[in-house]
Order: structure tokens, then sequence, then C-alpha cells
């Protein structure tokens, strides 16, 4: 046998004679691993030649191996034909596709076109039409949300379309860049942004970095900063004043649920467990003790007789500063009040860089107050009077100087993203895909409803206070095929200082400019009633605008744990985002309501699928590239009609193997428009 390394002959059963690279087998020699590598294509036939198909059609046996329509539900565009006997599973024909080819998992699936986005149905009629009647079977009904104007008023009165397509983005992904940093997650938005779970991915890394190097550094000068509540494991006492009478009395709620909410929050914190609750009755929560003296005392005795304990957590919105200076000396340690938790719960969870500046400039007031009680002397005439090196300042005064020079850095670096946000805003907006803005009290289920809604597998709920917060845009698809951008928000809480709110109102802004807010409620809390107040009173502080607030949809989520429950008004839709139940109705809902708000209408067209203007629109499939289910060049580039006769082609994607259809590119979408206005249709 020839040995290729020289002239050495071997018995190797397996090497091939000198001068040739494959044996009958189909195997071929590999000279540099000195192996025969096993066939891949199937051996030449006897009787000739193999065809070779250069740039032109692939082997059959490549559609063959393609599912059939049937078999996947949520491909947006199907043919009712009878599936293809040949085929395997749907799910592995999707995944045998690029990615970017791969039909849509979610949603209807869609074009984008200068009216609106549009989705091709066969056979059938749209949700709200008539059952369809005989002779209709052989029939394409093209569907979408499209805005009245010139050009709709074009196309319906059969004068065609504007010959070119204006150049729009063919889904919404790309709208979803237009939200910049941090706000860009999921399928549509791809890896922009940070993450839900936390994590950061590069390109959102990228996007982050601001032109100026000077100014990176100064906002991270500004980011840095210690902690306001001690790091490491802490045993918490959590002592819950009772308001029973009197003006202060809750009217909404209970004591042990607020205790619930303040443990949630303790528990929220790395490290942080609840060793101890106690609810004590309060005449005056706003009192300078906040308890009677009596109480006080009995209180003290209580917490000094517990050593376990390390911290302090007063169920109050605000301590000030003195009356927490005179705790902790009665007590023996740190006290703590709820806005330093929470102030703290959002530090530890904001990731982007907008966020971290805006908790920031929540802490600024806290550090104030805690320098001037740290400065105020025992006789009560405040000290730090000597002055610095003869600069002509007290030390106070410097403190309060650079506190002052630091808010204003950080008010200066916020409109610096501010600026930024608001152009990414005005360009999504200019592509008119419809904002939905999803609100609602803390662990409502938000992140989980929109998860649900999009079908985005990025996104990552947590049962947790204040998972979010960062506002984030996911994209999704109504049941008409249109594409509306889902805004998940930070979620609000009762007892928040307005400090806190008015810090994030930037982020907040973006839900000013959304078509649609959906209010997302918790009805397995028994305080449910309580948390709408408080998110209602909350989204009136942000002045929105009336209609926005008037079109407002109450959705009633985890309704899984409430067996039997309805909503008690036709306005609310229950659902249970974690098990997908009333989706469907609440897609529904959701479209009615953007079509109001936008005022876009329902268009349906239908097409004769045996008909001349098909061959019209298979001109400009053909001008698009091959199939976008099975990659196959029939008919590509031929200069004639589709050689790929038996395609229905609308739109520019089909495959006759596969049967399957893929919504992509509007302009596509546009041309079909076009052929069908040519046609007299
Ligand atoms: N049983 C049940 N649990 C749900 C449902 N929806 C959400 N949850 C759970 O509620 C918890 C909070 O969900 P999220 O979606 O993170 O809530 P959120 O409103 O985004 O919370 P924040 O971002 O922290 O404000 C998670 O553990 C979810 O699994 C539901 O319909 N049923
Ligand atoms: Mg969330």
């Amino acid at each position: 046998m020839w040995d290729p390394r020289g002239s050495t002959q071997t018995r190797r059963k397996d090497v091939g004679p000198p001068g040739r690279h494959s044996d009958p087998q189909g195997r071929t020699w590999d000279p540099r691993g000195r192996e025969w590598t096993p066939r891949s294509r199937p051996p030449i036939p006897r009787g000739g030649r193999r065809r070779t198909r250069v740039g032109k059609h692939p082997p059959r046996s490549r559609c063959r191996r393609l599912a059939p329509p049937a078999a996947l539900p949520d491909a947006g565009v199907r043919r009712e034909q009878a599936p293809r006997k040949r085929s395997s599973s749907p799910a592995a024909a999707s995944q045998a596709l690029p990615a970017r080819d791969r039909p849509r998992q979610s949603g209807g699936g869609g074009h984008v076109t200068p009216g609106g986005q549009w989705g091709v149905r066969t056979g059938a009629r749209p949700r709200s039409s008539a059952p369809l009647r005989a002779g209709e079977r052989g029939m394409w009904a093209l569907r979408a949300a499209v805005r009245p104007g010139p050009w709709l008023s074009r196309v319906v009165r059969g004068r065609g379309a504007p010959r070119a397509a204006p150049s729009l983005p063919a889904c919404p992904d790309r709208a979803l860049a237009a939200f910049g940093s941090g706000g860009l997650k999921g399928r549509g938005g791809g890896g922009r942004g940070p993450r839900a779970d936390g994590t950061r991915s590069r390109a959102g890394e990228e996007e982050e970095e601001p032109e100026d190097a000077e100014e990176e550094e100064e906002e991270e000068e500004l980011l840095r900063r210690d902690p306001l509540l001690p790091v490491g494991t802490q045993r918490v006492c959590l002592i819950h004043p009772e308001v029973k009478q009197g003006p202060g009395k809750p009217q909404l709620t209970r004591a042990e649920w607020q205790v619930a909410e303040g443990e949630a929050l303790v528990h929220t914190l790395d490290g942080w467990s609840v060793a101890e609750t106690m609810v004590v009755p309060s005449n005056a929560p706003d009192g300078k003790l906040i308890f009677g003296k009596g109480t006080l005392e009995h209180l003290t005795e209580k917490i000094r007789g517990l050593p376990e304990i390390t911290a302090v957590f007063l169920n109050v919105e605000r301590l000030a500063t003195p009356t927490k200076k005179e705790l902790e000396a009665a007590w023996g340690v740190q006290v703590f009040d709820r806005f330093t938790v929470v102030l703290h719960i959002f530090r530890c969870n904001a990731r982007t860089k907008e966020a971290r500046l805006q908790v920031a400039l929540a802490e600024l007031p806290l550090l104030r107050s805690h320098l001037k009680s740290s400065m105020a002397r025992p006789d009560g005439r405040g000290g730090g009077s000597r002055y610095i090196m003869g600069s002509g300042e007290s030390f106070m005064q410097v403190q309060q100087r650079l506190f002052k020079e630091k808010e204003m850095k950080i008010r200066k670096a916020l409109e610096r993203l501010k600026k930024k946000r608001r152009l990414l805003g005005r360009q999504r907006r200019r592509q008119e895909f419809p904002v939905i803005s999803v609100v609602g009290y803390t662990n409502c289920g938000k992140t989980t409803l929109i998860k649900a809604l999009t079908g985005d597998d990025g996104v990552q709920p947590r049962d947790q206070l204040f998972a979010t917060l960062d506002v984030t845009a996911h994209a999704g698809w109504l049941p008409s095929c249109m594409a509306v951008i889902y805004m998940d928000t930070i979620g609000f809480l009762s007892q928040l200082p307005h400090s806190l709110i008015e810090s994030f109102s930037a982020t907040l802004e973006d839900m000013a400019h959304s078509d649609l807010i959906v209010h997302v409620r918790d009805v397995s809390h028994p305080e449910t009633e309580l948390q709408k107040a408080s998110v209602l009173s909350a989204l009136h502080g942000l002045c929105l605008p009336a209609p926005l607030l008037d079109s407002m949809l109450e959705v009633h989520n985890k309704v899984d744990l409430v067996p039997g429950y309805s909503p008690p008004g036709p306005q609310a839709v229950a659902v249970s985002a974690l098990l997908g139940h009333g989706l469907l109705e609440l897609k529904a809902r959701l479209e009615d309501a953007v079509l109001r708000a936008t005022g876009r209408q329902v268009l349906t067209l239908r097409v004769r699928l045996a008909g001349a203007q098909l061959r019209c629109v298979g001109l400009a499939w053909r001008a698009r590239g091959p199939c976008r289910v099975c990659r196959c060049r029939k008919g590509r580039g031929t200069g004639r009609a589709p050689t790929h006769k038996r395609s229905r082609v609308v739109s520019g994607v089909t495959c006759r193997e596969s049967g399957l259809i893929t919504p992509h590119a509007g302009a596509s979408c546009l041309w079909a428009l076009q052929a069908l206005q040519g046609h007299g249709q």
C-alpha cells in the first residue's frame, strides 16, 4: 500500500493507492492527519458524474427535511393545505435555520409598512370577522393595524401605494435599539442593556460608555461612596408602631400586613434576617420619639435584653436624624427607617448608570442630615465652627459646599443621560411602534407578565421587592400582528418618600410618552386595594397626561392563587402571568386599547391564491433572496416568472416543500400590496 509520507509500502488496509485522494467508498485521504475521513456526500452513481449545482437549487433532500406548516402553531403565517408527509420535527426544522431566519415563536408575526405591521393568514378570516364563506378557501388574508392617512386612503381606494417603500425597520428590534443603554432587553433587544438577573451584556456595556472619558471618570467618582447600611449579616428587630386611633390611623391596611411588608424588605437585603418582631401601640408616630415615655422605657428594656439583635428597623416612613440618634443611644444598636432600607435595596439592585445616579441623588438629603446631626453639639449651638486653614470656611460649610457640588454634578450627569434618553425616545416614536407601559406595586408580577406576553426568555422575574429598577423595553405582538413595545418599570411601594420617586422621575418620564398604561395588580395579596391606591397616587404625582391615565387598563394578576376569582368589573382582565391564563383575552383588550389610543385601524385585504397577482408578489420575493425556510434558491435571479411554481408566494417568504411562510421585511409586503393594486384588488 502507498504511504503518503514517503515511498514506504505498508500493509494497512485503509490506505489508498498513490495519487488518489478518495477511495471507492467515497472516503477522502487527509494527508496532514494521515487518515481516511468518512464520506460526507453520497457516492457518485455508477452511470456517470454527479451533477453539481453551483449557485442553483440545493438538493431536494434539504427541503424534505423541513417541518409541515401545521406543526408550527406560532410561526405566524402558514398555509392551510394538508401538510406533506415527508417531514421531521418542527422544532428541529426551525432550529436548523440560521437564527435570523427562524420563525418567531410567539405572537402572530408581521411586517412593517409605512402604515403599520402586516400579518398574513390563509383561508381564514380575522378574529373579528364573520366565519369563512364557501369559495373563500383559496384566499390569503393580509391583516394589519394601520394608521389612517393619505397612504391608507390611497390603498383603500385602489389607487396604489407609493412606488418605493421608505426604509423602515423590518421588525421592532430596531425600535428597541432606540431605547439605548439600560432600556433594552429580551428577544427584540438582543444583548443590549442590563439583564433582569443583574448580569450585563457586552453590548450593553459598550452602550453605556459615555463619549467623554473625563465625564465617565466624573460619573464613576460620583458613584463611589460608602454604603448607607452596614454590610454583612444583620439580625434585625422589626418594630412597627401601630396607630389605633386618630388622624394617623391607616385606612386600608392592618398592622400585620405592614409588618409582613417590612419583613419582606429586610429579607430582600443579602444576609439580613428578622430576629424579633414587635407591634407597639403609638399615639403620635410623628412625634419626637414616636412612642410615649413609658412605652419607650419598656421597649428599651426589651431590646437591651436581646443581645443577638444587631440593628432595629423602625417601620416608619422617615425618622428625623435627632430621633434616630436618641433611639440609637438608648437601645445601643443602629436604627433604620423604611426610607433608608428601601434606598439601600435600590442601591444594591440598580444596574444602569442612570439608576445608580438617581439613587445617589436620593441619598444626598439623608447624608446631609446625618452630617448636621453629627456636627451638632449637645448645647444645641451646632459645631464645626472652626475655620479650616484660614480659608474662611468652617468644616460644616466645607461639607455643605461639597454636598452641593456633588448634587450639581449628579444632576448634570443625569441631565446628560436624560437628553440621550429623550433623543432615543424621539427616534423610537418616529418608528411608530405603540408603547405599553406596565406599572404596578412591587412584586405584583409585572416582569412575569411581560415575559408571558413576549416570550422573552432573557427576562428573569424574582420573588423580591424592587427586583426591577431600570426601565426596560421588550417587543411583543398583538393579535393583528401589530408589534408593540412593553416597558417594564420600577414597582411602587406605600409610604415611600416622594423625594425617592422624584429622583426616579427621569426614568419614569418615558411612561408619559407611552400609548397605554397597564396597571398590574396582585389580587392574591390581602392588601391589594391599598396597593392600588398607592400606585394610583404615585401615578398622579408623576403628572402624566390625563387621557393616558383615563385609558389605563387594569390587569388582575395571580388569579391562580385565588380559586374562583372573577374581576369585579368589565374594565379589568383576570390573568395568571405565571401559568399563562387569560393572556389571549388580555392581548385582545390590549389591542383594542392601543387601536383606540393611537387611532389605528385594522385593515384586512383578501387575495385569491390562484391569481396573477401572486406571480407579481413572487417577483418581489425573488428579489429578496432565497427561501427563508429551507434556504433553497429556486426561481431566484432568473428574471422570469418564478420557477418555484407550486409556491404560494405572499410577501416573499414561502417554501413549496415545507409550506411555511415566514414573515420578514416590510418592503416585500408593500410590494405585495402594490401587486394587488396593479391587479385591481
Ligand atoms: N402564583 C403566581 N405567581 C406569580 C404570578 N405572576 C408572578 N408571580 C410571582 O411573583 C413574583 C414576583 O414577580 P415579578 O414579575 O418579578 O414581579 P414584579 O412586579 O416585576 O416585581 P418588582 O420588579 O420587584 O417590582 C415571582 O416569584 C413570580 O413568579 C402569577 O400569576 N401567579
Ligand atoms: Mg420586575
